[in-house]
C-alpha cells in the first residue's frame, strides 16, 4: 500500500509535509518547521544574513519563496548535501515531537509519496514519475527511529 500526502493540513499524514508546524532544535538554532531549516541550509556558507532573514521567516511556503530567490548566492555543493539536508531536518523534527512520530511509525511498511505535482525531486510530480525524494527520506527515517525505539 502506498500512502500519499502533500497538505500540512490534512490529516492524519498533514506532517509529513515539511510545511508542517512542527518546530526543533539543530545546530544550535530553532526551527520552526523543517521546511525553514531545508531552505536556510541552501545559503549557510554563501549568505549568512539571507539564511538569518529565511529561519526568521513568518510561514513556511515565505521560507521556500525565499530559499528559491537566486538573486542570493547559493551554496556550490548544494547539489551535492540537499538529500542530507532533508534528512537531518526530518529526522530531528521526528526526534522532537513522539505524537507524529508514532503516526510515521504507525504506517509500518508502506511507501510514502509526496504527492506534488509540480515537484520531480521531492516528490512523485503530476505523473507519478517524480523520484519522490521526501518519501524516500521520510521511510530512511521511520527506519532509523524504528531501530531506536
Ligand atoms: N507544498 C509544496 N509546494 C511546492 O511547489 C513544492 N515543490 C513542494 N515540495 C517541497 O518543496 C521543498 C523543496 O523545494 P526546493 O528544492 O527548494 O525547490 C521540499 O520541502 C519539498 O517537499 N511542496
Amino acid at each position: 500500500m502506498t500512502i500519499y500526502f502533500y497538505s500540512d493540513r490534512e490529516e492524519p499524514y498533514g506532517c509529513f509535509s515539511n510545511f508542517s508546524r512542527h518546530g526543533f532544535m539543530l545546530d544550535g538554532l530553532w526551527w520552526a518547521t523543517s521546511e525553514h531549516y531545508f531552505q536556510a541550509q541552501k545559503f549557510v556558507t554563501t549568505d549568512r544574513a539571507w539564511a538569518e532573514k529565511i529561519q526568521n521567516a513568518k510561514a513556511p511556503k515565505d521560507a521556500a519563496n525565499m530559499g528559491r530567490d537566486r538573486s542570493h548566492p547559493l551554496r556550490q555543493d548544494w547539489e551535492q548535501v540537499k538529500d542530507d539536508v532533508m534528512r537531518l531536518g526530518v529526522l530531528q523534527k521526528f526526534k522532537t515531537h513522539t505524537d507524529i512520530q508514532e503516526i510515521l511509525l504507525g504506517t509500518g511498511n508502506q511507501h510514502l509519496v509526496e504527492n506534488a505535482p509540480n515537484d520531480y525531486y521531492w516528490g512523485c510530480g503530476q505523473d507519478g514519475s517524480g523520484k519522490n525524494m521526501l518519501g524516500i527520506i521520510l521511510v530512511e527515517v521511520r527506519e532509523i527511529l524504528r531501530s531506536h525505539t
